[in-house]
Parts: C-alpha cells; sequence; structure tokens
C-alpha cells in the first residue's frame, strides 16, 4: 500500500457510502417475466386490466336468483313461492329471462339471469314440488357481484415500482397478463477471501474458521432480489486474487468480504489501490469502518471487511439500500439502556427489542456472530456523546 496522500476521500459518512455505490450501479433495466416466476420481483410499469372483474353481473352464493320485490316479506311462517324457469352455472348462464313470479338456480360465480336482481341462498329455501321453491327469507341483492365491481377493463390496477407479492401475483393473473414487466435484477458476483476460510462440513485447523460471509450475504442478496454468481473464495494471494476477479465480468457489481483493513495480506485493498481505482476507504461507523468501494477494470468492486458481523452490517446499511434503492427500515423507540457513542463514529450497536422498548444486548465485539441471531435490531447512534436510558433512538430491524 502506497505511504502518500491518497487520491479518495477516507472516513465517508454511511450516508456518503451508500450514494457512492449507488452511483456505480447501472440504472434499473426492465424484462418480461412469466407470472411463475414474478413473485418478490419489482413491477417496472403500470398495468392495467385487460378485463373487467367481475366479467359480468354475477351471484356471491349457490340458491335461486329472483326479483326482490316478489320476495319482500317472505318468512319462516309465510314463504314466498317462486317457479323454477331455468338455471344459470358458472360459465353456462341461463338463456331466458326470470319474470314475476319466477326465479332460476343458481351457483357461486354464475351470470345473473335478466330480469333477476337478487339472491335467495339455498339454505333459506325448500324445494315444493319439481318446478318450485319455497322462500324463508327475501332475496337481497347484496348478494348480487356487480360486473366491474373488483375492476374494470383499462382501470391501471398495479403501480410501477410495487414489490410482487404473492396476493399481487395472483392480481396480476386476474388482469389478464400471463407475463409482466419487471425490473432487471442486479446481478452480484460473491467472493470471499483469506487463506483461513473454510467451507462448512471440511475439518478445521486453529485458527481457520467457516464461511459464514458467504452464505450470510448470498442470503441477504437473494432476500433483496440480486442474482447471486458465486465466484467461492480466494486464497491470500495477489496473482489468484486478480485472476478470480477479472473472472467476474457480466456481474453489475463484484461483493467481497475480507482484505480491506489494515493487514499485510489484506490484498484487495492494495489491488485496487494500486491496479485499479478506488471511490472511498473507510466508513465512518462502527462495526464496518474499513469497507472499501472501487472498480476493477469497470466493474464497481465493494469490499466489505471480513468480520462477520461488520460484513452483514454493512451489507444491511449501506449494500442493500443501493442495490434495492429502499431506504433502510427504521423505528423510533425509547432506549432502555444507555447507549454508547463514538466522536467520530455512527455506531449500529445490537440491540433486543422488548415490550416496545430497545435494550443493549451486552457484548458488542465485531466476531460474535451469534450475536446477530440473539439480538434483533441495531441501535443507531449518532457521533457524538451517546444517548441516555429513556431517550429515543432509531433502530432498524434485522
Ligand atoms: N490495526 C488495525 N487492525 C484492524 C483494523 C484497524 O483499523 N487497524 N480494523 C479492524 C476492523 S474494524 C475490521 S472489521 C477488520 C476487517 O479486516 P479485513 O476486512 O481485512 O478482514 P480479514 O482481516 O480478512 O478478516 C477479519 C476477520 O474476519 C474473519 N473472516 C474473514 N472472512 C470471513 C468469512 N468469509 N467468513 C467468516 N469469517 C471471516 C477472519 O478470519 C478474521 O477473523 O480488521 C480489524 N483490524
Ligand atoms: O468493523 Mo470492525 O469489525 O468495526 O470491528
Amino acid at each position: 500500500m502506497s505511504a502518500s496522500r491518497p487520491a479518495f476521500p477516507m472516513h465517508v459518512s454511511v450516508e456518503e457510502a451508500r450514494a457512492m455505490l449507488a452511483a456505480l450501479l447501472p440504472g434499473p433495466g426492465v424484462e418480461a417475466v412469466p407470472l411463475a416466476r414474478a413473485r418478490g420481483r419489482t413491477l417496472a410499469a403500470d398495468l392495467a386490466a385487460r378485463v373487467s372483474h367481475p366479467s359480468a353481473t354475477e351471484s356471491a352464493l349457490d340458491g335461486v336468483a329472483a326479483r326482490e320485490a316478489d320476495t319482500l316479506g317472505a318468512s319462516r311462517d309465510a314463504p314466498v313461492r317462486l317457479r323454477v324457469v331455468g338455471e344459470s352455472r358458472a360459465g353456462v348462464p341461463f338463456a331466458g329471462t326470470v319474470g314475476p313470479g319466477e326465479c332460476a338456480r343458481i351457483y357461486t360465480g354464475a351470470p345473473l339471469p335478466p330480469g333477476a336482481d337478487a339472491i335467495c341462498p339455498v339454505e333459506k329455501l325448500n324445494d315444493d314440488g319439481p318446478e318450485h321453491v319455497l322462500l324463508r327469507r327475501p332475496a337481497s341483492p347484496a348478494d348480487v357481484r356487480p360486473e366491474g365491481g373488483d375492476f374494470r377493463a383499462g382501470d391501471v390496477v398495479l403501480r410501477a415500482g410495487l414489490p410482487l407479492t404473492p396476493p399481487r401475483v395472483a392480481l396480476a393473473a386476474a388482469l389478464g397478463h400471463p407475463e409482466v414487466p419487471v425490473r432487471r435484477r442486479l446481478r452480484v458476483a460473491l467472493l470471499s477471501t483469506g487463506d483461513e476460510v473454510r467451507e462448512p462440513g471440511e475439518a478445521l485447523l486453529p485458527g481457520q474458521v467457516y464461511d459464514s460471509n458467504r452464505h450470510g450475504l448470498t442470503a441477504m442478496l437473494e432476500d433483496c432480489g440480486c442474482e447471486v454468481l458465486p465466484l467461492g473464495h480466494a486464497p491470500d494471494s495477489p496473482a489468484a486474487l486478480e485472476t478470480i476477479i477479472s473472472g467476474a465480468g457480466g456481474a453489475d457489481l463484484l461483493l467481497t468480504s475480507g482484505g480491506v483493513s489494515m493487514g499485510r495480506y489484506d490484498f484487495l485493498r492494495d489491488l485496487l489501490m494500486e491496479r485499479g481505482e478506488v471511490a472511498f476507504w473507510k466508513v465512518r461507523m462502527r462495526p464496518g469502518g474499513p469497507a472499501l468501494l472501487g472498480r476493477w477494470q469497470g466493474l464497481p468492486v465493494f469490499g466489505l471487511p471480513g468480520n462477520p458481523v461488520s460484513s452483514l452490517v454493512v451489507f444491511h446499511v449501506v449494500v442493500r439500500p443501493a442495490l434495492s434503492g429502499q431506504p433502510v427500515q427504521t423505528l423510533r423507540l425509547p432506549a432502555a439502556t444507555p447507549f454508547r457513542g463514538l466522536p467520530d463514529k455512527t455506531a449500529f450497536w445490537r440491540g433486543v427489542i422488548r415490550d416496545g422498548r430497545v435494550e443493549d444486548y451486552g457484548p458488542q465485539g465485531s466476531g460474535l456472530l451469534r450475536s446477530l441471531s440473539e439480538a434483533n435490531a441495531l441501535v443507531v447512534v449518532p457521533e457524538g456523546p451517546g444517548v441516555e436510558a429513556g431517550e429515543t433512538v432509531d433502530v432498524v430491524l434485522l
């Protein structure tokens, strides 16, 4: 690493880090996907209904369709007798008309025959011979579903930018779209670095560690809708690292973990500083201070620190919002315990939300991966003296 004054910003704020990463990422592209692959994607254009729903005025119940006026006053003691003139089934409507004193048998979702304006459910009537029924309750217009009562052909029902949750996938189908335009997923190449890193299941020698970063980051990337290109693991060798990262072409971003701090074997840092480009090094945050942003042969590279908590926290509060375009979701909660402040860094302390307040989780070491599973929140303490119990703090949910 060069000892001369760096030609790039150092110690940027969390907000600057986010914005600088977002600025290096490509703009949103659009692709069409079939509904079977639409879940979790983000809609890229407004979707209008191609049909009305319901497509016809129809019954909400199994029963008979009748004229409400004929049935007013019907009761158990004074049932109203109607003549059955036909049947309307979903998909097979009654061809005739329901006249005064008449009704048609009808089933849920079947078109209401002309002349009828109300429904009496089957539980509230009895057959009276083969051609008549006795209604013990008036037929009700409330059980008629009007054509287009849900949406009408041409209505814009789903807006660009909405995440396609399972109910919205169903709605897109009901609107008549076999495929939907969605934002292209960003392709993120993922690489762990360090001679000591091993795959879970392999034997572990003293000083070695299982690659929790790769698996945690893969899950986080998939969770925010990215396509992951797994590059595996690079040993502490500049030549091997260079070969591997030069093979990440086609990705929108290379995300690495490890090798960005002050150590002699932090080769990713050296490679970008000496032969690539660096956009910033170090963020005013803890954990995660050593994070680095740069480019290698035009490909944006975000170097997460190797410490497991640091890498996942930086991903959560810097990388994820830049990739997804969605701000970090925070809550304002009262602090149940004091939280230490740092003079020149925003702290993201692990906390536990209990009974509407947030308390200090306790041990805050960046190697304590277990804490990220036992804590359920990151308490954001701005640069400065810290927070007293009873004060209100910003909390990021984990
Ligand atoms: N003299 C200084 N030393 C350190 C500083 C500093 O400012 N001055 N910063 C510390 C901070 S803060 C962090 S965070 C770490 C980050 O270091 P690196 O990004 O260079 O990461 P490594 O040294 O490669 O590894 C650190 C730690 O994490 C473990 N690790 C690495 N990769 C993985 C993985 N894929 N899965 C699980 N664990 C991993 C590695 O074994 C080390 O224990 O630097 C501090 N040092
Ligand atoms: O990010 Mo480092 O892990 O602050 O300790």
